[in-house]
């Protein structure tokens, strides 16, 4: 029997939504991590340390008995953000960055912003407190194309922002394109990238051959092949600067399987078990624990775990559905099978 030891990993960025739906997202956040960075659009958006504090508790208090999970909190920013409340946030010591959603790229993020001129004064009190700045990186111009939008943000938006706050520390979330792994290599040791395992398995053809598949729609979108086996080169490369952020992001099945569906996959079931399957396949199952477990937390500044998980390469199959607030959705790789489990 093949096994594999690594420190504890942790998810450096997930949805685990509100209400009825925690219970579900806490669950199987807890099987293994040992923290998740949470994203902070829900609706309304997590604008305040306040608010964050508030969420926070509604996660803690449906941990399952036992479970040490910890959630990592982060800010929503809007055009409207204070400095202040940056200050504010990390000085009462649980805000570790805040989240740019450029207005209306993503679910949720019609309060995000729509310059990022209009947060530059934010931008200096972030980088003054070590905060974090945590990027969905795609432009929302309705004339670039939507497999173009990543690219077209690391060429008009983000220098900028690299070239005006040298010492800010900037994770590039969930990217899915070459070239955003060549500008997070080129840049500084402050500039990272979370990489997310539907990104690493899979790419647009497996969305739109023999039938559209809403499952596998999510933002930033799929896209070819040659950009896919990027990503994997970047991932079990053993750079320092990828680390595991799996955007798990829960909708309704009725909401994705409609003429008009939701942005977003759902991972968190099985989502270390996915990436020790593509670290096999690239023969770098030696790299999972650093892109897992080390260098997430080294980014942040923060400790590693200190303990370890055993994951054992025996198949099993992830059901149809699973249960969402009382509700259900479609999971990646439902009714299929997994190679690897957590021991
Ligand atoms: N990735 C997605 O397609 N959706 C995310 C938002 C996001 O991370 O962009 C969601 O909240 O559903
Ligand atoms: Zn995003
Ligand atoms: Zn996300």
């Amino acid at each position: 029997m093949t096994t594999l030891t690594i420190t504890r990993p942790d998810d450096w960025h997930l949805h685990l939504r509100d209400g009825e739906q925690l219970q579900d997202t806490v669950r199987d956040a807890s099987r293994y991590l040992g923290r998740a960075l949470v994203m902070p659009n829900l609706v309304p958006p997590v604008t305040t340390t306040e608010l964050a504090n508030q969420y926070r508790e509604r996660i803690l208090a449906v941990r399952p008995e036992g479970s040490r999970f910890e959630p990592v909190m982060s800010l929503y920013l809007t055009d409207k953000t204070d400095p202040d409340e940056i200050r504010k946030g990390r000085t009462s010591g649980d805000i570790v960055a805040c989240k740019l959603y450029p207005a209306g790229a993503t679910t949720n993020s019609d309060s995000g912003v729509t310059d990022v001129k209009n947060i530059y004064p934010v931008l200096a009190a972030m980088q003054e407190t070590g905060t974090l700045l945590l990027v969905h990186g795609e432009v929302t111009d309705s004339r670039i194309d939507i497999f173009d939008r990543e690219k077209v943000f690391l060429e008009t938006v983000l220098p900028d922002v690299v070239r005006d706050f040298p010492d800010l520390k900037i994770v590039l979330e969930h990217i899915t394109t070459e070239h955003a792994v060549n500008f997070v290599e080129q840049a500084g040791d402050n500039v990272a990238a979370t990489i997310t395992a539907h990104h690493l398995l899979f790419n647009r053809n497996h969305m739109l051959v023999g039938g559209i598949r809403p499952h596998y729609y999510c933002l930033p979108i799929l896209k070819r092949n040659t950009h896919q086996a990027a990503l994997v080169r970047a991932a079990t490369s053993g750079s320092k600067k990828f680390f595991l952020g799996t955007d798990s992001a829960p909708h309704f099945q009725h909401r994705k399987e409609a003429a008009c569906g939701c942005a977003g996959a759902y991972t968190s079931h099985a989502a270390i078990e996915l990436y020790a399957e593509v670290f096999e396949e690239a023969g770098a199952l030696d790299k999972l624990e650093a892109f897992a477990s080390h260098n997430g937390p080294d980014f942040y500044g923060l400790p590693r775990n200190p303990d370890t998980i055993t994951l054992v390469k025996e198949s099993w199959t992830v059901d149809a559905i699973l249960p969402l607030g009382g509700d259900q959705l479609v999971p990646i790789r439902a009714g299929e099978d997994i190679g690897w489990m957590v021991k």
